[in-house]
């Protein structure tokens, strides 16, 4: 059987700081198939950035990956040098934030930040690189591509600006995207569009995804699988569809409970009572039972272990055969 295209193997992440060192990610296992979208999701805090910017090699001091395997196509990333991790950054790995501004220069035209990318990487003289760049601007539905590559990032709409990241970051065609809150700062149309040219853009080079979002509209849109994160830990995995037909942890329906459903008519939204805690005072047991509708009292004493609850289906909770929908 040949490899993942990534396999993420009980990673672990933390920070340094005065108060001590916060547990951001605390034994992470995933994988990731080629052409394949993997969601990943969960409250503010609980470990999704911190989980991308492991798998990229940029979490940078006071954080650290203290422990576990980031396998790309077998090769394990944690073991590369910095020099041959600068080899994959964006090029077999590439990611889009969700603040195009912080990430493009505002003194290059965008045109030249993308070819300066892909001269980085590829063996390409600047005038290929430079057609290939407005290639890329034309391929992710720039108009005028040509005369577009000669703007300055200030120039372009916040639409616009996710377009020549995504230009930008698909530029080598990468095996892997990481995708973090793509279009959380952009109005609700020009969501749609990014997300569906992403979509379409790792179709047709089989690219696989982690689409990293607290939006579950985008979820049920995009995703093949889905990782639920609750404070640092994967609570839930599932198909997409299993995670939104059959949740298994109390944390994933609260939720669904907070998404809005067509055709129903509310007050206002539900949404989970309390927040996500503290990881440098965790509560004992079950991260999540201080919030957790089913908890009894063996759930603020034992951690719950991630178990099957059908294939491919794993729920980390002690009364999972209690929780219903
Ligand atoms: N530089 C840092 N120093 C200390 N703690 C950090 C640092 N960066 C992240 N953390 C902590 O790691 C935890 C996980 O953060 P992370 O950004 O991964 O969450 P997230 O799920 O991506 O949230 P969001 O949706 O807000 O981006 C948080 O408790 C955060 O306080």
């Amino acid at each position: 059987m040949t490899a993942k295209l990534l396999e993420v193997n009980n990673l672990h992440t933390s920070f340094k700081t005065e108060d001590g060192v916060v547990p951001s990610v605390g034994g992470v296992s995933f994988t990731v198939g080629r052409g394949e979208t993997l969601a990943i999701v969960g409250e503010s805090g609980s470990g999704k950035s911190v989980t991308s910017l492991s798998i990229m090699g940029l979490v940078g001091s006071p954080g650290k990956v203290t422990a576990g395997e980031i396998r790309l196509e077998g090769k394990d990333l944690l073991q590369l040098s910095k020099r041959e991790m600068r080899k994959y950054r964006g090029n077999v790995i590439s990611m889009i934030f969700q603040e195009p501004m912080s990430s493009l220069n505002p003194v290059f035209t965008v045109g030249n930040q993308i070819r300066e990318v892909i001269q980085q990487h590829r063996r390409m003289s600047k005038q290929e690189a430079k057609a290939r760049s407005i290639e890329m601007l034309d391929r992710v539905g720039i108009p005028g591509a040509a005369k577009v590559a000669g703007y300055f990032p200030h120039q372009l709409s916040g639409g616009m600006r996710q377009r020549v990241m995504i230009a930008m970051a698909l530029a080598c065609q990468p095996k892997l995207l990481i995708a973090d809150e793509p279009t959380t700062a952009l109005d609700v149309t020009i969501q749609a569009q990014i997300l569906k040219l992403i979509g379409q853009l790792s179709k047709e080079e089989n690219t696989g995804i982690i689409l990293i979002t607290h939006d579950l509209g985008v979820v049920a849109e995009m995703a093949d699988r889905v990782v639920v994160m609750y404070a640092g830990e994967v609570v839930e995995e599932a198909n997409v569809f299993d995670l939104f037909e059959k949740p298994g942890h109390p944390y994933t329906i609260g939720l669904l409970a907070s998404l809005p459903k067509l055709n129903e008519q509310r007050e206002r939204l539900d949404s989970i009572p309390g927040t996500v805690p503290n990881l440098l005072r965790m509560p004992g047991g079950c991260p999540f039972h201080p919030r957790c509708p089913y908890a009894q009292e063996q759930c603020t004493k034992v951690h719950p272990d991630l178990r099957e609850k059908a294939s491919g289906h794993q729920v980390r909770c002690l009364r999972m055969e209690e929780v219903s929908p």
